[in-house]
């Protein structure tokens, strides 16, 4: 059994408690690691340790904390193997999919950031003979980072590597779901020399170690991300504090597919949207509207995709689709194919829960799902799922389609396939979406500002926005 630890002032540390809560492998439903239950007096010492590295980080040039943040990106990329596979057993994802995505983002992250420091300039406006205005960007401080379980080091180091990166200090809570390579993140950490107190790294539930750091007085910003429930407790919590807050939260994203697009591809990246990682990513595209004279030809083609995603043991390489991340979670979207049923929807395909033989006999596997014949303004079409649930609504003007598109109280990302340039252009910018993929899905470039727009989230994470945010601006004003 593993026993994982608090990374607290540069050591790995019990928790003050000595209490511990159970890590649960979700391809088997077995117990495998014990991580610890963490409170306000874990959480106090980390900010105590944050506080005490702050000055000499802060100081440091960009160019030293850079070369550590690079470090520690070559060390992620050193053990890919061991990261990808810890991170399959924890979340349930195949292990295929955590050693192509997961682990190596995690690794961009810092080498992102780690040079990204070095570049981040700040403004001066000029005025000849009557003063010269600039910008100092001063670090934060002590700044909290929380994330969730969907993709455990991907997001947690998309937090973490942009705040020590700007000269903050770091207290940090990946979920209790997915702790794993939070935990083997800190022993890279001071395998790289990263000096004691610049990142903690506390385990725990949200109720108690998230909780004691979104109330904790000194941690003057906080970057979550989670459910829009839990945004939202945050930001009640938070911002009369008059903390800074980063929420990157749900999504109940359209992907809206035109009669002139390229069929084939608009198909293989629909089956990737749809049910890359269960569907448990919050940019996963759950509404496909497909214009009505190319619907059955659309229809065919992704039901016969969906037909050869092989449900299985995540750690095996002909598995596309592993466990999803726990009972309850389970539970909860199939919860939402009753509710489909109910609602009206025709099932397609999937919808049941999948006994995989063997040792993932008890493990939480759910068939790829797809409806068709729900209303566009149905709790189904409406409720982020975050599961692999996907609807097919046949549209027959962009008139319409927009409406739809833009009728969820989400608006985190969209996706479009068109040949028609004008077309593309128009849609995305009538689209109420933070990010807009045109032909493609999840194409990522670490330098453009990624968040959501109304209740998907507050602000805007990556490039210069994360350095932003993690920094307060001040205004210097010479007379000249
Ligand atoms: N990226 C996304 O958009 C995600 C969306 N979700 C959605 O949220 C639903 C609930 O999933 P959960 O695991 O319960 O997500 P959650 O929002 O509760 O958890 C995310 C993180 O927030 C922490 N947290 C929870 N309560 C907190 C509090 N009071 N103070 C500070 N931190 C707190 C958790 O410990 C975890 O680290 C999912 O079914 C899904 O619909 C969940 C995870 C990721
Ligand atoms: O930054 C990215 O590339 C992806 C982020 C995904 C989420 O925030 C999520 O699924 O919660």
């Amino acid at each position: 059994m593993l026993h994982l630890q608090n990374y607290i002032g540069g050591q790995l540390v019990p928790p003050v408690s000595g209490q511990y809560l159970a890590s649960v492998e979700p391809a088997t439903g077995q117990v495998f690691a014990q991580i610890p239950d963490s409170g306000a007096e874990d959480v106090a010492q980390a900010v105590q340790a944050a506080e005490a590295a702050f000055p000499a980080w802060r100081r440091l040039p960009a160019e030293e904390r850079g070369r550590l943040l690079v470090r520690i990106a070559e060390l992620i990329e050193r053990d890919l193997d061991r990261l990808a596979y810890a991170e399959s057993q924890d979340n349930g994802k195949p292990v295929s999919l955590a050693r192509t995505v997961d682990i190596p983002r995690a690794a961009s992250n810092f080498a992102f950031f780690g040079t990204a420091a070095q570049h981040f300039a700040s403004e001066t406006h000029f005025q000849e003979g009557v003063a010269l205005n600039y910008t100092v960007r001063h670090p934060l401080g002590v700044v909290g980072c929380i994330s969730p379980w969907n993709l455990p080091l991907y997001l947690f180091t998309w937090k973490i590597a942009p705040a020590l990166a700007a000269g903050c200090c770091v207290v940090a809570k990946p979920s209790e779901i997915t702790p794993y390579t939070a935990f083997l993140l800190s022993e890279l950490c001071i395998e790289a020399g990263l000096p004691a107190g610049v990142l903690n790294i506390v385990h725990g539930t949200g109720q108690a170690a998230g909780q004691a750091i979104i109330e904790h007085p000194a941690i003057k910003a906080i970057s979550f991300t989670g459910g829009t429930k839990t945004g939202e407790h945050i930001a009640r919590t938070a911002a009369p504090m008059f903390k800074k807050l980063s929420l990157e939260l749900g999504g109940k994203n359209p992907n809206l597919i035109f009669a002139d697009c390229n069929l084939a591809e608009a198909v293989a990246t629909s089956l990737r949207s749809s049910f890359s990682n269960q569907g448990q990513i919050c940019l996963c595209g759950s509404r496909i509207f497909v214009e009505r004279s190319i619907y059955e030809p659309f229809k065919a083609a992704f039901l016969e995709g969906v037909a050869g995603l092989t449900v299985g043991d995540p750690q095996e390489s002909g598995s596309r689709q592993g466990a999803l991340v726990s009972e309850a979670h389970l539970q909860k979207v199939l919860k939402y194919i009753a509710l489909g049923h109910q609602e009206g929807g025709r099932l397609l395909a999937g919808g049941q829960r999948v006994q995989v033989p063997g040792r993932c006999a008890d493990g939480y596997f759910l068939q790829p799902t797809v409806f068709e014949g729900l209303a566009p303004n149905c709790r189904v079409n409406r409720e982020e799922i975050f599961g692999p649930v996907v609807t097919l609504t046949p549209f027959d003007t962009e008139e319409q389609v927009l409406e739809w598109a833009n009728g969820t109280e989400y608006g985190l990302a969209a996706t479009i396939w068109t040949r028609d340039l004008n077309r593309a252009h128009r849609v995305a910018h009538a689209l109420h979406s933070g990010i807009v993929w045109i032909n493609t899905w999840l194409h990522r470039d670490l330098r453009t500002p990624f968040g959501g727009m109304k209740n998907s989230g507050v602000g805007r994470e990556g490039g210069l926005e994360a350095l932003r945010f993690f920094t307060e601006a001040q205004n210097v004003c010479v007379k000249l």
